[in-house]
C-alpha cells in the first residue's frame, strides 16, 4: 500500500529516449517540507528526472506518486508543482507584475487575490520596487527572483528548481543560495533542486541525492555523505578540494601505500585498495618530518586557508588544505602526516570498506 505521508514517491522509474536508457530504475521517497537536492555530473539524468516529476515528460515505466496519488499521465498544469528554470523563461514584453500574474490569470483567479499574492511574493523577494519594469531592465539576480516569484504565487505543493543559479556570477550565486534557503525556511514547502554544483548541494539540502549514469549512488544528509560516502564516486564528488585518492595494498591489517607509507588499519580485507583522505585532514611540517615527504609543485595562499599541491616520489599527487598562512616555495620538500582516523578505504569495486576505527 502507498504511504500517503510522503510528499513524493518515485517507484522504479525508468526513462529511455528511443534506444537510449537514461534513467535506470530509481526509487526515492521525499517527505513533506524537505529540501532535496539532486546532484551529479553532466548527463547523469538530473534534469530528466525533474521533468518526469513535473509532468513535462512521461517515464517509460514506474510510478510517480504525489501525496499518495499516482500522477503518471496527469498534465504538468494539474500536478500543483511550480518549476524554476536556469533560463528564467520570463516574457520579455511583459512587466514584472504581468509576468508574476500571468499564470494566475490563466487559472481565472479573482483579480484581488492575484494582486495580493503578487504583492506578497514581490515583498518577500524584495522586488516590489521593480514591478513596473520589464525583464530586460533587470539584473540577472533580479530576473531570477522574478522567476522564483512566479513559482511562489502559484502556491505549489512542491517547488522544482532546475539549476536556477548557473547563469549568475559567483557572488550573486552565494547570495541567492542563502535567499532560497531562507525562502524554504519561511514557506516550509517541499523543494527539489537540481544542480551539478556540490557546494549548492551541501549548503542548501536537507538531503542530497547523488546521481551517476541514471542511477542513485547515495542518498543522505550533506555531512553524512561527506563523512561516510558509500563509494569512491560520492567521496570524490562531495567536497572541494576533492578527496585525495592514493593507491595501496591491504593485507592482514597492514596498509602499504604505493608512495611508501605503511600503516596498520583495522580491516580484514585483502587486495588492492584506494586510500581516500580529505585535504584538510592532512598535517604539514615544513621541516620535512611526518609520515611521508612531498615536493611542493604549486600552492595558493587565500589568506584564511592555504592549498598545497604536491607530488610524492612515486609521482602520485596530493592536495593539502592548511588552515594557516605558511611560507612556501615551489620545489620545496615538506612533511605530511596522515591520521588513521581520517582514512577512507575503497575496494576494487570502488565501494567503501568498513573499518572499525
Ligand atoms: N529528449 C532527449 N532525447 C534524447 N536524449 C536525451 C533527451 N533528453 C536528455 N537526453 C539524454 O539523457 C541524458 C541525461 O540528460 P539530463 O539533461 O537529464 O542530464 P543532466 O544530469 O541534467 O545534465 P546537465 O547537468 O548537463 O544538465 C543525457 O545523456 C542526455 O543526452
Amino acid at each position: 500500500m502507498t504511504d500517503t505521508t510522503h510528499a513524493l514517491e518515485l517507484n522504479q522509474i525508468r526513462k529511455s529516449f528511443g534506444p537510449v536508457d537514461v534513467i535506470h530504475g530509481i526509487d526515492l521517497a521525499i517527505e513533506d517540507g524537505e529540501f532535496v537536492v539532486f546532484v551529479g555530473p553532466s548527463g547523469c539524468g538530473k534534469s530528466t528526472l525533474l521533468r518526469l516529476i513535473a509532468g513535462l515528460d512521461d517515464p517509460t515505466s514506474g510510478d510517480i506518486v504525489l501525496k499518495g496519488k499516482r500522477v503518471n499521465g496527469i498534465p504538468a498544469s494539474e500536478r500543483g508543482l511550480s518549476m524554476v528554470f536556469q533560463s528564467y523563461a520570463l516574457y520579455p514584453h511583459m512587466s514584472v507584475r504581468q509576468n508574476l500574474s500571468f499564470g494566475l490569470e490563466n487559472m481565472r483567479m479573482p483579480r484581488e487575490e492575484i494582486a495580493q499574492r503578487v504583492d506578497a511574493a514581490a515583498k518577500m523577494l524584495q522586488i516590489d520596487h521593480l514591478l513596473s519594469r520589464r525583464p530586460g531592465q533587470l539584473s540577472g539576480g533580479q530576473r531570477q527572483r522574478v522567476a522564483i516569484g512566479r513559482a511562489i504565487v502559484r502556491e505549489p505543493v512542491i517547488f522544482l528548481f532546475d539549476e536556477p543559479l548557473s547563469n549568475l556570477d559567483a557572488e550573486l550565486r552565494l547570495q541567492m543560495r542563502v535567499e532560497i534557503s531562507d525562502l524554504h525556511a519561511k514557506l516550509g514547502n517541499t523543494m527539489i533542486y537540481v544542480t551539478h554544483d556540490q557546494i549548492e548541494a551541501m549548503t542548501m539540502a536537507d538531503r542530497i541525492v547523488v546521481l551517476r549514469g541514471g542511477r542513485i549512488e547515495q542518498v543522505g544528509r550533506p555531512l553524512d555523505l561527506y563523512n561516510n560516502p558509500a563509494n569512491r564516486f560520492v567521496a570524490g564528488f562531495i567536497g572541494a578540494p576533492q578527496m585525495n585518492f592514493l593507491n595501496a595494498t591491504l593485507n592482514g591489517g597492514v596498509l602499504t601505500l604505493d608512495c611508501g607509507m605503511v600503516r596498520d588499519v583495522p580491516s580484514t580485507h585483502t587486495g588492492k585498495v584506494t586510500l581516500g583522505i580529505r585535504p584538510e585532514r592532512i598535517g604539514v611540517s615544513l621541516d620535512g618530518h611526518g609520515d611521508e615527504v612531498i615536493t611542493v609543485e604549486n600552492y595558493e595562499q587565500l589568506g584564511a586557508v592555504t592549498y598545497i599541491y604536491g607530488v610524492f616520489a612515486n609521482g602520485e599527487r596530493l592536495t593539502v588544505q592548511h588552515a594557516h598562512q605558511i611560507p612556501l616555495k615551489r620545489g620545496q620538500k615538506i612533511g605530511v602526516t596522515f591520521p588513521t582516523e581520517a582514512f577512507h578505504l575503497f575496494g576494487e569495486d570502488e565501494k567503501t570498506l568498513e573499518m572499525n576505527l
